[in-house]
């Protein structure tokens, strides 16, 4: 499969911050590209480089074959960007909105109302093109955005967080969508998420943290990678705990969220009833399991993947 992104030694600095710092990384045509990292980490100015909003301080960013900063029209004409915020008009209809787009991206005349037409069937807006997008429901108007991204047949398509804020039933039917589009138009996708659920449909994953990516792979490798047995562990003093199993030589990691130990083992089968004969303080909650990509992202950069409370509301 052929690189549709190719991202060489990109740098960048905002006057005594470095937030990107020498990245390497590339997108294959076709796939679902994941782009994880904790808030802060680096990931919008990076998407904003490759998108042609914001100017490298160095590094080179390559597009369906076109420079993002010395061929900044080719590249827009390459991609598609859905952002997080609702950027829809919302006193227009929905075909108000898409003929806008058009103009804007300059899509010939003779091919408009074709190429609108396209698009409502494939997000099933038909029959509301003619509604003012302020009647539509939150999951509507996310097809109806999906709808104005491909108007002008990008072949890149940038998700930033494409079902926040909306409840399980929608999102999941945004989601039949996305996928239907990758494989019957072949697009490719460049996800940012902090759901677990759409992190896990990604055919690859970069983890970023502190500017710099810190891991690529497919989800099934990550996990595969991090190998062993979780065991979560809650008690009344769980810095007791920890002197109880210092030393252990079975314990690979444990890391602390939420009051909760999380105790990475090389396999849980032998290890769980002597573990529990160590501790000296009662038990409130056990839980063994395999490891989730979120136990990668922990391990990678000591958080949680799952949206925090106030940014959820957004
Ligand atoms: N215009 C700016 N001037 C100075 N610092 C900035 C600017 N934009 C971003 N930063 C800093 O650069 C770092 C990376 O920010 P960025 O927005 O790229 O992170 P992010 O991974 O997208 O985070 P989030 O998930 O919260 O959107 C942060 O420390 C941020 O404060």
């Amino acid at each position: 499969m052929q690189n549709i992104i190719d991202v060489r030694s990109l740098n960048k600095k905002y006057k005594d911050h470095h937030a990107v710092k020498d990245i390497n990384f590339q997108v294959k045509e076709g796939e679902i590209f994941g782009f994880l990292g904790p808030n802060g980490a680096g990931k919008s100015t990076t998407i904003n480089m490759i998108c042609t909003m914001l100017v490298p301080t160095s590094g080179s960013i390559t597009i369906n074959g076109f420079d993002a900063v010395k061929q900044k029209s080719k590249v827009r004409e390459s991609i598609g960007i859905i952002f997080q915020e609702n950027t829809l008009d919302e006193k227009l209809t929905a075909h108000e909105n898409l003929m806008l787009h058009c103009k804007f991206y300059k899509v010939p005349k003779r091919k408009r109302g074709a190429r609108i037409q396209e698009v409502l069937e494939i997000v099933d807006l038909v029959e509301n093109r003619d509604n003012r997008v302020e009647t539509f429901s939150g999951g509507m108007k996310r097809r109806l955005e999906i709808a104005r991204g491909l108007l002008h047949y990008p072949k890149v398509l940038f998700l930033d967080e494409p079902t926040v804020g909306l409840d399980p039933q929608t999102r999941a039917h945004i989601w039949e969508y996305i996928l239907r589009l990758k494989e019957k138009e072949g697009i490719t996708m460049f996800l940012t998420t902090h759901y677990l659920d759409e992190a896990e449909i990604s055919d690859r994953i970069a983890i970023m943290d502190k500017g710099k990516i810190i891991t690529i792979n497919t989800p099934a490798e990550l996990k595969k990678e991090l190998g062993g047995d979780i065991i979560e562990l809650s008690t009344k003093n769980n810095s007791q705990v920890m002197r109880d199993i210092e030393k252990d030589k079975n314990i690979i990691d444990v890391t602390v969220q939420d009051n909760i130990l999380y105790i990475k083992v090389h396999s849980s089968d032998a290890f769980i009833s002597q573990f529990i004969k160590k501790l000296s303080v009662p038990i409130e909650t056990l839980n063994i399991r395999k490891p989730t990509l979120n136990d990668v992202f922990l391990a990678f950069t000591g958080e949680n993947i799952q949206q925090s409370p106030e940014t959820q509301s957004k």
